[in-house]
């Protein structure tokens, strides 16, 4: 068996072994019942659900459904354990570990993905005659959605006409009719943009749907990386090996060759169909709230014998959505900032923020060395992060001190609560893309799509000039570190 972040398959044992997976047996009801156990699931960091047993499979067991493939583990030792077993990382790993393997690619050469003649993708081909996906089972993830969402968690693969860039991405997607799709192509993601190149030619985008893939793949996947990287050289070389991938029937694209199931197709450029509404990643489903989005037309499936459909049920926290999309922007935020010269040690977006928010932790020593001022400073950061595709997910960029932890919110809104003054310490952007999917944006009283950005100043002025000026008045920072540890010392004796 290969290694848990280069298989699906493996990925699905690791969680057995790690005692981290709930086989159900008994038939379960893709309309509604496999989703609201994804949710009790994800909103108490249970076990991750294997549904073997769904009403609508095939002779072949196309499909069964895997629900909170990346959520939360209960146990705080391994919180983060199923991120990691995407990584090859151990299941004790912390955040800023992960966060700092999927950056690691950045300062190393590419590794080019390997062709392979056939794989386990290609034990079973299904032609439009042999399929519908209204039959198979689609999920229904909350009953006021507008279609059934059966892409949550695979992955798009699309490439510009020139064949130069092959992006790799997470959009959803939701039942249209026996053999179409129709899915969220929006500005400024990758497969928008790419798809806009293909509309500009007046020619159908060729696509590919893998669902299932390598683990390290679908984390790169949801990462905001550079315009014109194919992810998977740069998955490749963070991983040290070489991604095997296929050749799909119906077009020229590739896929990992032991993908659970792959769709194969056309997304139309000109064809639309109602989309949503989508129990969205904030928390929120709007009655009535679609939009018209491009169809996806499926010429093909083809899949592994028994294969395994990943679900993300996606809403209040804590989900895919939460562990993934703030996390892996953050990251890109934080390098792109480190890039440019600025004094940022780490960034993280937290969970608590509904990852509308990215704090980053200043080096106030290398601060003071740049003698500027807290305006110069925020604008700095906000004309990097707010004018740049990385930062279109995020509303508020928190400025912290290297005495905050920005991996533990109640650091965080600690000093968010008492260190930046509201409005004088708080730089606002209203010319700048905002995100339509945030409810006070898409639902709200401005533009949906333009500004309600802040760089929230959490740094106390003394931090730009002379340094801190005050002790925490905590068991850490207000009593001498031999005290603290004749008191840590005797805790049990003192009778607690
Ligand atoms: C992990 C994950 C990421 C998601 C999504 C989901 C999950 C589970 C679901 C559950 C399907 C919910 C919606 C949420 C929804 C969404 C839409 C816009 C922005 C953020 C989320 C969207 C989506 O539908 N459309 C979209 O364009 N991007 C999404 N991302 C973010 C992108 O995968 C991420 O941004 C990548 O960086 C893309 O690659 P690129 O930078 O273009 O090469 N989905
Ligand atoms: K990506």
């Amino acid at each position: 068996m290969a290694l848990a972040h280069m298989e699906f398959r493996a990925f699905v044992q690791a969680l057995k072994d790690d005692g981290d997976l709930v086989e159900i047996n008994e038939e379960c009801d893709p309309n509604l019942e496999v989703s609201a156990i994804i949710r009790k699931v994800v909103e108490h960091d249970e076990r991750a659900p294997l549904f073997n047993n769904l009403k609508g499979q095939n002779e072949n067991g196309l499909w069964r459904i895997l629900g909170a493939p990346n959520s939360l583990r209960s146990d705080q030792r391994h919180r983060y354990g199923r991120l990691a077993r995407h990584l090859n990382l151990p299941p004790t790993s912390s955040m800023k570990e992960i966060l700092d393997k999927m950056v690691s690619a950045k300062t190393v050469a590419p590794i080019p993905p390997k062709i392979v003649e056939t794989g386990p993708c290609k034990e079973f081909c299904l032609t439009p005659d042999q399929f519908d996906l209204n039959q198979l089972p689609s999920p229904t993830l909350h009953q006021a959605d507008g279609g059934k969402y059966v892409q949550t968690y695979g992955m798009f693969i699309v490439r510009s006409p020139d064949g130069k860039w092959t992006n790799w991405s997470i959009a959803r997607a939701m039942v249209h009719d026996k053999n179409h799709l129709v899915g969220l192509v929006m500005p400024p993601q990758h497969i928008a943009v790419i798809h806009r190149m293909w509309k500009e030619q007046g020619r159908d985008m060729p696509y590919a749907l893998a669902f299932g893939v390598p683990p390290a793949a679908i984390m790169a996947a949801s990462m905001p990386l550079p315009d014109g990287l194919t992810e998977a050289e740069y998955i490749g070389s963070m991983v040290h090996s070489p991604l095997e991938l296929v050749k799909c029937e119906t077009n020229d694209l590739f896929v990992p060759s032991t993908s659970e199931i792959v769709f194969e197709g056309t997304c139309s450029v000109t064809e639309t169909a109602s989309e949503g509404p989508f129990g969205e990643m904030h928390g929120y489903v709007f009655r009535g709230d679609s939009h018209s989005m491009p169809v996806y037309t499926v010429n093909m499936i083809t899949h592994r014998k028994d294969p395994i459909m990943p679900v993300s049920a996606c809403g209040r926290l804590t989900d895919e959505t939460h562990t993934m999309i703030g996390p892996l922007a953050a990251a890109e935020i934080g390098y792109i900032l480190k890039s440019n010269g600025l004094p940022i040690n780490e960034a993280f977006s937290p969970f608590e923020s509904q990852v509308t928010w990215v704090a980053l932790q200043v080096d106030t020593d290398k601060l003071r060395a740049m003698k500027t001022t807290a305006e110069a400073f925020c604008r700095q950061v906000g004309d990097l992060i707010f004018r740049g595709k990385p930062g279109s997910t995020i509303h508020r960029l928190l400025l912290v001190g290297d005495d905050i932890d920005v991996y533990d919110f109640k650091e965080v809104i600690w000093a968010f609560t008492t260190r930046c003054r509201p409005v004088m310490d708080e730089y606002s952007y209203e010319d700048v893309p905002g995100f339509p999917l945030i409810p006070y944006m898409g639902h709200g009283n401005g533009p949906a799509n333009k500004g309600g950005k802040l760089v929230c100043d959490c740094l106390l002025p003394v931090e730009y000039t002379t340094g801190k000026n005050w002790e925490a008045a905590d068991f850490k920072g207000s009593f001498p570190p031999e005290l603290q540890q004749k008191v840590l010392d005797r805790w049990q004796s003192y009778g607690f």
